[in-house]
């Protein structure tokens, strides 16, 4: 694993950073290699004619902002600070005593400070541990207000490190620089109106602290562009066969959601994938041959409502059906785009299929209708279950929701499925509560058909994982990158607004290609 992939808690950050202490680097020289690296950074970004404003805080994430302040001072920046606290940390006083010995002006009151063109947030640090009052409050609020782009060191001051709650009130920042390892809090979704652009400041942590501090607990990791990459596109061997190249069956549409077939099936498509059919209501079989002409599309019986009303299994007598599906002959089947929940049977018969398994959007619903655990437990081999947050509410409504990473790994665990909850930050667990986290998306994926092209996808590439080595969930991460990937190119080239579902699986290919 590499640095970008490790995400830490508060309390795992301070278990490695004690392991560092003990082994014997000195506090203060860390401070300084932080603070140095930080103002490294900084000058990328701030030319030297103008004028920055430290907030300092008590704690050693004040330290670190007053060893950026003193640099930039030494480099010819102007400089001042906000340093409001009477008890501070010993190595943050004795920094705070040297910047003052060099008259950098210090000011304790918000309404004494003069304008600057850039702040430096290093209030506080992953040692926040209660609510913010008062003043401090007060002054986070007025320098929000001030219309000024804000650099948070280590994470926005008032996001808690874990959950990215906000306590009490937070810095909204233009850019986080994260320090040493990626803060679980910083890939939460309710923090992300407060992260701004954010990136890692690796100090050189050395791995064997991280692993001693990480490996006994479920690991949880960011999907990088390098693990994606590693994955996809899955390989071809020179000598195959459609056979072996995945068979998929997709299970989707209605009447009244045709078009989710369609973009279920072009997701499929772009996974490359060997064999695919798609099992539709009968009247949908037409337009979905004229979308996917590659496509083996199987006509089910329809409910007076559109919606399928039963799978023409192999075994059943039926002289309206041309052709008969055998559940057991798919390397993977999904369900679910597009299916209405007008008829619940058709799910317990698919549950039954011996091959894995991925259940998305009406599948969910009915699922949940059905009774989620019990129903899942019954399965022999692997489930994929993609809910978006209200489909797993119905799906685990005991489940508390505020740390969705914890919220995912019970779910999983619970029912013994990989979830991947859906949204601006997927999260994926195992049932071992492992997780995999999407750091990058785009908000233009949040439109009706978006999710039916992932679970196509998605489809596409468990039909055909090559190797044991690769893992069920490493290619489930994989898909999830490649698809807000996909959104964050569409978007780039055609603005937010323009990522309409069909043209999300347009763009799919061309960034296996990038
Ligand atoms: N972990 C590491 O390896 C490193 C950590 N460093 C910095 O150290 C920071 C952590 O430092 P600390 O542990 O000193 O913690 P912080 O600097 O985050 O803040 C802790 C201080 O804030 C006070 N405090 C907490 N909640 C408060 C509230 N609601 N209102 C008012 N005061 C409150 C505490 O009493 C304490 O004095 C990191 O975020 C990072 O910036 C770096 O200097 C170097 C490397
Ligand atoms: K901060």
């Amino acid at each position: 694993m590499t640095k970008e992939q490790f995400v830490v808690t508060a309390a795992q950050m301070r278990d490695i950073e004690t392991r560092i202490f003990t082994a014997g680097m000195p506090v203060a020289a860390l401070m300084e290699k932080v603070g140095g690296l930080i103002f490294q950074r900084l000058q990328t970004i701030i030319s030297p004619d103008k004028c920055v404003g430290i907030l300092a805080g008590p704690g050693h994430n004040g330290g670190d902002a007053l060893v950026v302040a003193r640099e930039l001072y030494f480099h010819g920046y102007k400089v001042w600070i906000y340093q409001p606290f009477s008890k501070l940390k010993e190595l943050t006083s004795q920094h705070f005593q040297y910047v003052q010995s060099l008259e950098i002006p210090c000011y304790q009151q918000i309404n004494e400070l003069p304008n600057c063109d850039f702040l430096i947030d290093g209030l506080f640090g992953f040692g926040l541990e209660r609510e913010i009052t008062d003043s401090i409050a007060a002054a986070i609020n007025y320098f929000n207000q001030r219309n000024q782009p804000i650099i948070s060191i280590d994470i926005p001051s008032g996001l808690h490190t874990d959950t990215g709650e906000v306590l009490g009130t937070a810095i909204q920042a233009s850019y986080t620089f994260c320090l040493g390892l990626w803060k679980q809090g910083l890939l939460q979704e309710q923090a992300l109106p407060y992260i701004g652009k954010a990136e890692l400041i690796d100090f050189h942590i050395p791995l064997t602290d991280i692993h001693a501090v990480l490996d006994n607990v479920p690991q949880i990791k960011r999907i990088t562009k390098t693990t994606a990459l590693s994955t996809l596109p899955l390989p071809r061997p020179l000598i195959t066969h459609k056979y072996k190249q995945g068979n998929l069956l997709l299970i989707c549409g209605s009447r009244r959601y045709a078009g989710g077939a369609i973009l279920t099936g072009l997701g499929a498509r772009a996974s490359g994938v060997g064999m695919l059919s798609i099992a539709v209501p009968e009247s949908l079989k037409m337009s979905l041959v004229s979308h996917l002409p590659e496509a083996l599309i199987i006509g089910c019986p329809e409910t007076e409502k559109g919606a399928i009303a039963n799978l023409p299994l192999v075994g059943c007598v039926s002289d309206s059906v041309t052709h008969l599906i055998d559940l057991n002959s798919f390397t993977t089947i999904a369900c679910g785009p597009g299916l209405t929940t007008d008829n619940i049977s058709i799910i317990p018969e698919i549950i039954e299929c011996e091959c894995p398994l991925i259940l998305d959007a009406d599948a969910l619903n009915i699922l949940a209708q059905l009774g989620t655990i019990p129903l899942l437990k019954s399965r022999k081999s692997a489930t994929v279950i993609t809910p978006h947050t209200g489909e797993f509410k119905r799906l685990f409504p005991h489940i508390d929701y505020t740390n969705r990473v914890k919220a995912v790994q019970a779910a999983a665990h619970e029912s013994g499925a990989i979830v991947l909850l859906k949204g601006a930050r997927t999260a994926i667990s195992n049932p071992q509560g492992s997780v995999w986290i999407n750091p990058e998306s785009t908000p233009a994926l949040a439109r009706g058909g978006s999710g039916d092209v992932l679970t196509g996808l998605l489809g596409g590439l468990l039909a055909q994982i090559p190797t044991p080595e690769l893992t069920m969930e490493d290619v489930v991460a994989s898909a999830t990158w490649w698809h807000s990937q996909a959104g964050i190119l569409a978007a780039q080239a055609r603005t937010e607004l323009g990522v309409d579902a069909f043209t999300l699986t347009q763009y799919l290919l061309p960034v296996l290609k990038r």
